[in-house]
């Protein structure tokens, strides 16, 4: 559903970073306000009561847009209505007292139960009140209230997904109350059913998608969805504290916009994660300065392996953006054959022939940043070169950025026990070095599936730093970023930036920060370089989870540039916008 600007308003995009949390942190949050002696029941009616008032704001809103683009207004006032989708535990208990509060609210309701065996439950046998749990305790101050309600199981929605759509599932808000945080695996039967029929009812009806606390199916921890089945939500109200899963992997797909609902005080506890939501403001550049003040990058890659075509497009796009960055001075070792193309692209680099080792060597040594792997080529001369650049960079103490095949070659050190591995690792704890890894490289640094690095990202990317030293960028939606032993996630960029030589360019962007001594350790840094590529990408496309005003959208009658079809060459010019955004 298009949401009305006034609903985004109400999504938090402070600039400032938002702090993550797993499930098992929020439960210890809610575990140690309970210790204080406050009641869990009353704590999940204050989290019902206000998501209540906010779904009725929220539905306000909605209909107010409607009716300002409706063409002829249709005076009828009608008994708003919500159709509650509930599960067995807490989040279902949310879910129990927001159809209440809605029904005391003058709503028509409709809660549907799913893996209820039956209402015998109800009246759950248990006569000591401490023993009912408080889903139990929410459901029946639903039931004494005849909330109207029933089982998805006996619905004929349940036995054929395709069947016309039932009376009782006509609302104009859509709420899914199935799981919280406390899911884990994924779901099965009728829960899986009973998502499919929620998604698919609720974009037939057209029905405003309220997510409680996080969108069924996705994983709190991780942002994982098992098999792509999750529910699609227009809005999700976080409660207590903002999910670290809604911000990476599969998160961003699911949540819809994003509203806090804070609930309770709580200091004490680390966050999983810090969201970046927006770049640090750059010292503009003081008068008297020279080229020599703002680095000299060194890329060693574009190679051209007997035979091939060759890669030499990886190191111009990475140099292109090291420029656009701002970096002062910039060569590319790379094999000869692309130096005419990169002169033509970016007359402003120096070339040297990546095979000429002495030379290649001799240039380190007056270099300030090192980035090298992309284009490098994974065969056996390749990782020759690869090893020999990388412990020259080490012996001059230079800031070093890995990526692509130079990670490929890494993965490959540490397979046969390299000494060089041990190298890097002590030379990072005193050096900037920093590897930008999409989850397949991932993989092969840790030797695992895919599929294994992309189910707990968070993980991966610890044990990358853990084996390897140094800062880490575990690309991808929502990149995860580890410096300095604390995990961040980029909350900007968008999916059309999964395309051929967005890495390049975001390495030469990584480089091109870090080799401004003019900038200090707040402003060039790898978070900043990642939110400021992730930045550029979103601007290109014209969509940004940030304010349009801050990053000018590019007015006028400009060409678009969508997610289909953005190009990593895009990208400099945008970069360069970006950067002088954050000079102002
Ligand atoms: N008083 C409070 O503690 C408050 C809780 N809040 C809400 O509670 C949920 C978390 O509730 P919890 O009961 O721990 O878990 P869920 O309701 O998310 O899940 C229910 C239950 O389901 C089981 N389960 C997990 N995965 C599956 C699966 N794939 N299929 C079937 N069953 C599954 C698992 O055992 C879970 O226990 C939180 O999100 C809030 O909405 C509020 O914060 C207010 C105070
Ligand atoms: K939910």
């Amino acid at each position: 559903m298009q949401l009305p600007m006034q609903i985004t308003a109400q999504c938090s995009r402070s600039s400032l970073p938002i702090a993550l949390y797993n499930s098992k942190q929020v439960y210890a949050i809610e575990q140690a306000w309970f210790a204080q002696g406050y009641d869990s029941f009353g704590l999940m009616q204050q989290a019902a009561w206000q998501m209540a008032q906010r779904i009725i704001l929220l539905y306000q809103q909605v209909k107010t847009q409607a009716k300002s683009k409706a063409k002829h207004h249709n005076h009828k006032v009608s008994q708003p209505s919500a159709c509650v989708w509930v599960g067995q535990g807490n989040n279902g208990g949310d879910g129990w007292l927001i159809a209440h509060y809605l029904q005391q609210a003058g709503w028509q309701v409709q809660v549907i139960t799913v893996g209820i065996e039956n209402d015998n439950q109800t009246n759950d046998s248990q006569n000591s009140k401490s023993a009912i749990s408080d889903a139990l305790k929410a459901q029946r101050m639903a039931l004494d209230m005849s909330c109207p309600h029933q089982r998805f199981e006996d619905m004929h929605q349940y036995q054929n997904k395709n069947a016309r759509l039932d009376i009782a599932l006509q609302a104009d808000v859509y709420i899914d109350a199935l799981f919280g945080i406390g899911l884990d695996r994924a779901p099965a039967n009728s829960y899986k059913q009973a998502i499919v029929s929620f998604n698919s009812a609720a974009q037939q009806i057209g029905a405003l998608v309220v997510a409680v606390d996080i969108p069924s199916g996705l994983v709190a921890s991780t942002g994982q969805v098992f098999e792509g089945l999750a529910i699609q939500a227009d809005i999700t109200l976080c409660l207590i504290a903002r999910k670290f899963g809604l911000h990476t992997k599969d998160g961003m797909g699911f949540s819809g916009k994003v509203i806090d609902i804070p609930l309770i005080p709580f200091a004490s506890i680390e966050p999983a994660a810090i969201l970046l939501k927006d770049g640090q403001h750059l010292t503009p550049r003081c008068q008297n300065s020279y080229k020599g003040s703002y680095g000299h990058v060194l890329v060693v890659g574009g190679n051209r392996i007997d035979g091939s075509q060759g890669m030499g497009g990886a190191a111009i796009l990475t140099s292109s953006s090291a420029m656009a960055t701002g970096a002062g001075k910039i060569t590319v070792a790379c094999h000869q054959a692309f130096h005419g193309a990169l002169l033509s692209s970016l007359p402003d680099a120096m070339t040297i022939d990546l095979h000429e080792q002495e030379s290649v060597e001799h240039l380190i040594k007056s270099a300030s940043v090192v980035a090298i792997g992309m284009g490098l080529g994974r065969d056996e001369k390749a990782k020759i070169l690869f090893t020999r650049y990388l412990k020259a960079a080490i012996a001059h103490n230079k800031t070093l950025i890995i990526d692509a095949d130079g990670l490929y070659h890494l993965a490959a050190l540490q397979r046969d026990k390299n000494e060089l591995i041990t190298q890097l690792r002590e030379y990072s704890k005193t050096h900037n070095v920093c590897l930008t890894p999409h989850s397949g490289e991932a993989a092969k640094l840790l030797d695992k599936k895919i599929s294994a690095i992309e189910n707990d990202r968070s993980s991966a990317i610890h044990q990358c730093a853990n084996i390897y030293g140094g800062n880490w960028v575990l690309k991808g939606a929502g990149s995860l970023i580890l410096a300095q032993g604390q995990l961040y996630v980029c909350g900007a960029g968008n999916a059309g930036m999964a395309t051929a030589g967005m890495g390049d360019i975001l390495s030469g962007v990584v480089a091109g920060l870090l080799a401004q001594q003019d900038l200090n350790d707040e402003q060039n840094n790898l978070c900043q370089a990642v939110v400021i590529h992730a930045l550029a990408g979103d601007m290109l496309v014209r969509q940004s989870s940030y304010d349009a005003t801050t990053y000018d959208r590019i007015s006028g009658n400009q060409l678009l540039i969508g997610q289909r079809g953005l190009q990593a060459q895009d990208m400099p010019a945008a970069i360069r916008h970006i950067m002088q955004k954050l000079t102002c």
